[in-house]
């Protein structure tokens, strides 16, 4: 998919948000849209969606398959959680009873089980956050755009939802969101869009400042952690201290792996994304 010198103000006379954006989308990518409040971020993720049309250029390739968790959930609809999961559904191509088995599945997983039968203008904000969250991952999209999907939900909530994307861009969903927590799926996501005046900057996780991990008491010497989960560089350092490098999707496991070799010890952890 791509978006191919996109513009787009709201208004004849407003700014332009967006000027000759092009970006293009892979499968299977987990992309992070950021940026300064009101710099854009919601207005570029409903181009992507296709609830927003450009004024300038063209969006190329979306997937039929595309659900949309919007910054806000519409008002109260006429119908309970889980009745309105299965019109959706229906809506998606599903037949009824695999839209209510799939319906059912995700209020439980969000913890939203007890509230099924309940209509949408009854439950407050949080439970209808999951009712939001639960009928863009209904029919397996083939691209997911979650805008502040997490807010609104309780721990659980929010581990599931991580979970569930994880899972999702691992069999080829292409993920495109905003979230105001800045470590959201870091160890996952592929690429930033770092939006500001109009025009989007995109930078790949490999490209990121890799995470050096200084150690010493190496026994059996710099070149057997080469071998390591994710180990990019080793280096030895003036003092005889060992560097390694890697990137922060394979960090945390590199760091097990280190602190389980007798002897060595870990001095500093530094750089990484963030
Ligand atoms: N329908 C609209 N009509 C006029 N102006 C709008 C409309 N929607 C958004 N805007 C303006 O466009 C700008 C960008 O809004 P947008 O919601 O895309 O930014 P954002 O980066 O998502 O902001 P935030 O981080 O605060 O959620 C803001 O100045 C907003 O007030």
């Amino acid at each position: 998919m791509r978006l191919d010198g996109i513009g787009l103000r709201h208004g004849r006379r407003g700014p332009w948000l967006l000027r000759d954006v092009q970006l293009e989308l892979l499968p299977g990518q987990l992309i992070r849209a950021q940026g300064r409040n009101g710099c854009g971020k919601s207005t570029l993720l409903r181009v992507v969606a296709g609830a927003a049309r450009p004024g300038r250029g063209q969006v190329l390739g979306r997937p039929a398959r595309t659900a949309y968790v919007p910054e806000r959930f519409p008002p109260a609809l006429p119908f309970p959680a889980l009745e309105y999961l299965r019109l959706m559904g229906r809506v998606h191509g599903l037949p009824a009873a695999e839209a209510e088995r799939r319906g059912t599945r995700l209020l439980s997983r969000l913890g939203a089980e007890g509230h099924a039968d309940r209509p949408l203008a009854r439950l407050s904000k949080g439970t209808c956050q999951k009712v939001a969250v639960a009928q863009a991952l209904l029919a397996d999209p083939a691209l997911l755009v979650l805008d502040e999907a997490w807010t609104g939900l309780d721990t659980d909530a929010r581990t599931a939802l991580d979970e569930e994307v994880e899972e999702r861009a691992d069999r080829g969903t292409t993920v495109v969101f905003v979230d105001h927590d800045p470590s959201r799926l870091g160890l996952r996501t592929d690429l930033r869009w770092a939006l500001g005046d109009g025009t989007v900057a995109v930078t790949s996780q490999e490209a990121a400042t890799p995470v050096r991990i200084d150690c010493t008491g190496v026994a059996d010497g710099p070149e057997a952690l080469s071998a390591l989960p994710g180990v990019r560089a080793v280096t030895v350092l003036a003092d005889a201290t060992v560097r390694l490098e890697t990137d922060e999707a394979h960090s945390d496991a590199l760091l097990r792996a280190l602190l389980a070799l007798p002897g060595t010890h870990v001095r500093r952890v530094s750089g990484g994304l963030r």
